[in-house]
Formats: structure tokens, C-alpha cells, sequence
């Protein structure tokens, strides 16, 4: 999901740092202060935690490059295509943790996989923290405690993640798998017959527009699964809202320099707006096209599907976040109001977008890596008695190389792990890490370091992942993140991209319409108006089911 954050600092907000800094010679006084690495004086440290009376430890933090006045160490960023090219560079120079002020604001990185253990497993409670952005709050009705993904470590937190536990990862033999995985035949059926027109009425050799196509499906897919909704492909107002969604998801994929330097907002206030109404063009779509029905038709004790059981959960509706807090100690007390119904929902149906930039990059691959295409037709060719009929959920665990395509597209997409941000102060590899200190995990160099993966880190294989025949994922491999604030969604990625991408290969062969597809680095998205594939329908594809 949701789930990444950048910064490159925009040509624009280049400018205004720089006149900025030119302009105002008081201002880096006062900002030298603000951006320095904090260097907490003995008595601070006292005050931060030893008792009265001891001989407080020096507050040692990690080591790290001295920042600039008012902007930090932005600039050692800019200078790479991602941030965290730039962070792997400055590991080789302070080693596996390391400090950085961004803005005014004081980071950590941290490297290894151990550390990133330490943060994420050892230490999880502690760094429970979200960063503090204006955008986050813009993008979530002017709250980013809206956001599951967003927000700060809470009870609410908790309950809301274990609401939606059935859900997101559901059992082999629940009700939940049996429907998602007859949601996914029809829903991929009517995806290639949709491709199959469009295939049919482009002139030859040209490609079309995949991703609105498979972005569409994606979407169908949650709201049939979480709502037992659909909408045609027709349907324009929901293709406006499937546009949007996407918007969002490279939108929040991106970062930008006001992230870190708030004064800078002037610069991207018509920005600002524009999410903002996305959002709420979103959320006036689900309630008129989704909650209103089942408000009207559920059944407290009986409920059909995900959003009948978030309903459920709705209290008196005045009830208010304070309530829920107040209920937290009681499991079966937990009760939402209104916001965090409306949000779970669009937090969980947005998670389409994230699987169908996935897809959108697996095709990317796949359209320079013809060979791995053929493997994979070849494994549907045999588990579907020679295509005799269409790929299903359930043939998953038959197919480890399809399987491996996509944790390999995992890999090399290499998104990174929203920064968590320490709520207390606490350390990290025996250095000091004060309460609000943000820090990025360089899940970038788990990824893609030869260090972990060897000399052809950077070539797309994904039979590194198949060992006699069964998937292995090594352990330092965590694309969607380990402890209390891992992804939710990590499942339904797996099943949908697997079922959709077998579908797609099932019947098509893809290949590129133009010379060089550029995948951008360490990002799932791809930008909303992506590279356009040529489809090629193949001979043995099962009729329509
Ligand atoms: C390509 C697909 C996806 C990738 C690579 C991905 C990856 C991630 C990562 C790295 C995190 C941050 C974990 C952390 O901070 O430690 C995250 C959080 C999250 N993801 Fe995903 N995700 C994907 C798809 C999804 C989908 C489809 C959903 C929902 C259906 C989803 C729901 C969430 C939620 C709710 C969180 C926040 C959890 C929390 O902070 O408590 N994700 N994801």
C-alpha cells in the first residue's frame, strides 16, 4: 500500500532554498541551531531518563555528516536518482547507522539487516512513530491519524488492524479465500475480454493502454471482494476514481522538498489543493456508491463482507476517537466512528493500486526478459492440462516460477518502508536516538546489494528464488516490512498479482511498444500515464470460462 516516501527536491523548491539561504543571513543563525545533529548536553541527558544523583552518559548518538543551515543535508540527497542511493553511499563512510538532518529535522538511517531488526522487531514499541508531514495530513480529510499507514502507533491502531486480520489475510479454507478466489476468475476473465477487444481494434504492433485496463480489474477486485460491488469498465465515474487512486499512489510515492521544509508550502499550495480534493472525490464516491447501500441493507449480526463488519463496528455516532481509546482495553468492545470506518475502507480499497503498479512492473520486466515470459507460460501450460482451462487462485502453490516473478519484481521495484519515527527516547546499536528522530530502513540495500544478493544483484531472475523446485525467500529479503507495522496487505498482493499476471500470460504473450521502458528506481509506482504494451493473443488460450 501505501506505502513509500522520497524526496527530490524539485527545481522550483531548489530556487527558493537557494535565494532563501542567500536572502537570509539571520535566519541560518537561528536555523544552524535548529538543524544541527542534536547534541544533548549532560544534564539534557539526565533530564532525558538517568536518575537524580547518577553521573548521566554522555548522549551519544550516531555519527553522521554536519548539516547546512535551514536545510540540512538535503543536498547530499539531491545529488542521487533516490534518497537512498544516497544513504547506502554515506554507509560506507559513518557505517551501518548513521545520522542525518533533513530540513530541521533529525533522521537516522539505518543499513544492516540486524539493525533494521533492531528497529523494526527488537525495538518495535519504540519506534512505533510516523513522520510528521503537512502532505499526509492534506491527503487524509486534514488528519493523517486517518491513515492506517500514516498515522502514529495507537490502540486504534491495533483494533483497526485487527478488524480488517480476516480480511487481508485470509485462511486457506475460510470463507474469505473461497470468495476472493472465485472474485478473481470472474474478475480476470472479464479483464481479457476487455484486452481482447481493445488488442482487437489496435492497428498492429501498436500497444494500448494496459494499466487503466489492469488498474480497473485491480479495483474491481477489492470492491467485489471488500463490498460486493462491481462496476463495468465502462463506468466513468468509477475510471475517474481508479485515476485517482493511482494519482495518490505516485503522488505518495514521490517526495518532496516541503516534506522537510514546511516554509516552502507557498511554492506547492495549488498541489496541495489538488490532493486534497482527490481525497475527497474518493471518499464522496464510496459513500454514495458503497456505504449509503449497505447502511441501508445489513444486518448487524449477519454480515456479507468487509464492509458490512467495519459497519458493525460503528458506535453511537457522536462517538469519537477518545472513545475508542477508552474501549481499547476490551476486545469486544472495540468501536469505530464515522472517519475511521470511511478511511479503513478507502485505506484498504486503495490498496488496488498498489498491486496494479506491481503488475505494471512485472510486465515492464518481462517485456525485456522474454525468456522468463516463456517459463512462465510453460508452467501454466502444465498445471492447466495444456491450457485446457483458465489459471485459478488455488494453483498457486503449483507454481513457484510465477510465484518468484513476482517476489523478484518485489525485489528490484524495492519499495522503500515508510519511515518510522521514534516515540520515546530510546537507542539503536548502543547509540542514542532521542524521541521524534525519524528513521529510514535501507531495505534499498537489502535489496539490490550484492552484498546480499551477488554479482548479478541487478539482473531480473527469478529462479533466485527457487531452490529444488520450491520458493525460498532468504530472510533479510522483507519487502513489505516485519513487526507491528509490517503491511496488511501482503497477502492479497500475493494472491492477486499471481492470478492476474497468470491470466494476462495465459492469453497474451506482452512485449514493448517503445524502445526503453524506464522503471523507476526503488518505487512500486509507475507514473499514471505508463509505457503501453503491445498484447499478442496466444493460440492455445482457454475460451472464456
Ligand atoms: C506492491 C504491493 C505492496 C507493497 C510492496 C507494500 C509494502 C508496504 C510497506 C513496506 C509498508 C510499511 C511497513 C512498515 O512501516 O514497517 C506497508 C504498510 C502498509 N500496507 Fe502495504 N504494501 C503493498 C500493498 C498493500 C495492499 C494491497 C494493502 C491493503 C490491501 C496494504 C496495506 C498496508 C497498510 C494498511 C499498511 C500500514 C500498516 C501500519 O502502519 O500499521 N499494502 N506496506
Amino acid at each position: 500500500m501505501a506505502d513509500s516516501l522520497f524526496f527530490r527536491i524539485k527545481s522550483k523548491a531548489q530556487r527558493l532554498v537557494r535565494s532563501h539561504l542567500a536572502k537570509s543571513s539571520a535566519a541560518k543563525a537561528s536555523a544552524a541551531a535548529a538543524t544541527a545533529v542534536p547534541v544533548v548536553t549532560p544534564a539534557a541527558a539526565t533530564s532525558a531518563g538517568t536518575s537524580a544523583g547518577v553521573v548521566a552518559k554522555p548522549w551519544s548518538p550516531p555519527p553522521g555528516p554536519v548539516g547546512w543551515p535551514v536545510i540540512g543535508s538535503l543536498h547530499l540527497l539531491g545529488q542521487y536518482e533516490v534518497p537512498f542511493e544516497a544513504f547506502s553511499e554515506l554507509s560506507k563512510i559513518y557505517g551501518d547507522i548513521f545520522s542525518i538532518t533533513l530540513g530541521s529535522t533529525p533522521c537516522v538511517v539505518v543499513n544492516s539487516f540486524k539493525l533494521i531488526k533492531e528497529v523494526l522487531i527488537t525495538k518495535g514499541p519504540h519506534f512505533g512513530g510516523r513522520p510528521n508531514f503537512i502532505r499526509y495530513d492534506i491527503l487524509f480529510g486534514g488528519d493523517r491519524d486517518n491513515s492506517l499507514a500514516l498515522c502514529d502507533w495507537s490502540y486504534l491502531q491495533r483494533d483497526r488492524r485487527s478488524i480488517a486480520r480476516h480480511w487481508c489475510h485470509p485462511r486457506v479454507d475460510s470463507m474469505q479465500f473461497d470468495t476472493l478466489s472465485r472474485v478473481l476468475t470472474s474478475e480476470s476473465d472479464l479483464m481479457v475480454n476487455e484486452l481482447s477487444l481493445m488488442t482487437a481494434a489496435a492497428a498492429a504492433g501498436k500497444g494500448i493502454d494496459l494499466k487503466t485496463t489492469m488498474m480497473t480489474m485491480c479495483a474491481n477486485v477489492f470492491t467485489h471482494y471488500m463490498c460486493s460491488t462491481r462496476f463495468d469498465y465502462n463506468n466513468k465515474e468509477f475510471g475517474k476514481v481508479v485515476r485517482l487512486f493511482d494519482q495518490i499512489f505516485w503522488d505518495i510515492n514521490q517526495g518532496y522538498a516541503v516534506d522537510f521544509l514546511p516554509w516552502l508550502m507557498p511554492v506547492y499550495r495549488r498541489h496541495m489543493q489538488q490532493l486534497k480534493s482527490w481525497g475527497t472525490d474518493i471518499r464522496q464516491f464510496i459513500v454514495k456508491t458503497i456505504i449509503d447501500e449497505h447502511r441501508s441493507t445489513m444486518d448487524v449480526n449477519n454480515p456479507r463482507d468487509f464492509t458490512d463488519v467495519l459497519l458493525s463496528q460503528l458506535g453511537n455516532e457522536k462517538n469519537n476517537g477518545e472513545n475508542v481509546q477508552a474501549a481499547d482495553h476490551n476486545d469486544n468492545e472495540k468501536q469505530l466512528d464515522w472517519n475511521h470506518v470511511l478511511y479503513e475502507l478507502e485505506d484498504f480499497l486503495g490498496g488496488h493500486s498498489a498491486i496494479g503498479n506491481l503488475l505494471m512492473r512485472a510486465v515492464g520486466e518481462l517485456c525485456s526478459s522474454p525468456h522468463v515470459m516463456a517459463n512462465i507460460q510453460e508452467e501454466i501450460r502444465k498445471v492447466t492440462c495444456d491450457n485446457s482451462r483458465p489459471v485459478v487462485l488455488e494453483d498457486r502453490p503449483s507454481m513457484p516460477y510465477t510465484e518468484a516473478t513476482i517476489l523478484e519484481t518485489l525485489r528490484l521495484s524495492s519499495s522503500p518502508i515508510v519511515p518510522h519515527v521514534a516515540m520515546q527516547n530510546t537507542s539503536v546499536a548502543g547509540y542514542d536516538v532521542q524521541e521524534g528522530t525519524m528513521v529510514f530502513l535501507n531495505n534499498y540495500e537489502l535489496n539490490i546489494s550484492p552484498d546480499y544478493w551477488g554479482d548479478q544483484a541487478l539482473t531480473f531472475d527469478p529462479a533466485r528464488f527457487i531452490i529444488q523446485g520450491k520458493i525460498v525467500k532468504p530472510e533479510y529479503f522483507i519487502p513489505f516490512s516485519t513487526g507491528k507495522r509490517a503491511c496488511m496487505g501482503y497477502r492479497l498482493v500475493q494472491h492477486v498479482s499471481f492470478v492476474t499476471l497468470a491470466t494476462l500470460l495465459q492469453n497474451f504473450d506482452v512485449s514493448a511498444s517503445e524502445d526503453v521502458i524506464h522503471l523507476p528506481k526503488a518505487c512500486v509506482a509507475v507514473p499514471p500515464d505508463a509505457f503501453r504494451v503491445v498484447l499478442t493473443p496466444r493460440p492455445s488460450a482457454p475460451a472464456s470460462y
